[in-house]
């Protein structure tokens, strides 16, 4: 890790967040279905989810509609300096920290994640080689290594990029889905 790599995400990160609080919402219900079909995951399989905050593309819709097509769908929940936490939604949400909605069902441990056949992962931008940048927390990677299955960064179109700093714990996605691209599997 350099403190050049850091300085540039901080830079990248205000903006990106900047672009975003003007962007259009993109719920991405149909794309989502699609997406997860199109990776051969199949009602009864679970599906990690997000909620999206400050402008994330998605929607409540989004969880909603994987659970109305029979997803067992789990959501994360924010646990300071350690992997993410997830419970299943069953639709109710209560509030979390940073504006975020978690699900309100027992926690299942960090472990859970490894049920998962697919993990959609917010993100603030992603490169053609599958680097994501997310909000800084650092809780995606701490957990993405547990997962065994195929992981999905959610964007908007131009925040798919052709190179982002990366560094050595930052797990790379296999895929990312853009409002417009749909899937797009990395690296290109
Ligand atoms: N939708 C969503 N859920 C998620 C994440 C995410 O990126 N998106 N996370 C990914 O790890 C975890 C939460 N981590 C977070 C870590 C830091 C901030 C944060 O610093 N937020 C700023 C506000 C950003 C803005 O202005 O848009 C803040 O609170 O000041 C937010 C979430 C788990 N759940
Ligand atoms: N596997 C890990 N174990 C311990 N600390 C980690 C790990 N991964 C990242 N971190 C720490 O988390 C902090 C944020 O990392 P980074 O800038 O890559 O976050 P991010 O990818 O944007 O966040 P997120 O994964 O939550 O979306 C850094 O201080 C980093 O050292």
């Amino acid at each position: 890790m350099t403190s050049d790599q850091r300085n540039r995400k901080t830079t990248l990160r205000a903006r990106l967040r900047a672009a975003r609080r003007g962007a259009a919402p993109a719920p991405l219900s149909s794309e989502v279905l699609a997406a997860v079909a199109a990776f051969d995951v199949v009602p009864g399989e679970t599906v990690c989810a997000y909620l999206p905050i400050g402008g994330e593309p998605g929607s409540r819709a989004m969880v909603d509609a994987l659970r109305s097509a029979g997803y067992r769908v789990l959501l994360p929940i924010t646990v300071a300096d350690a992997p993410l936490d997830w419970a299943v939604y069953d639709g109710s949400l209560r509030a979390g920290p940073h504006g975020l909605r978690e699900p309100a069902g027992a926690p299942l441990g960090s472990a859970a994640v490894a049920s998962a056949a697919l993990v959609l992962v917010p993100a603030l931008a992603v490169d053609h080689r599958g680097v994501r940048l997310g909000q800084g927390g650092g809780h995606y990677d701490r957990s993405l290594p547990l997962a065994t299955c195929p992981l999905v960064a959610v964007v908007r179109d131009d925040e798919f990029v052709p190179s982002l700093p990366a560094e050595a714990h930052d797990v790379r996605v296999n895929a990312v889905l853009t409002p417009r691209a749909g899937v797009v599997h990395l690296p290109l």
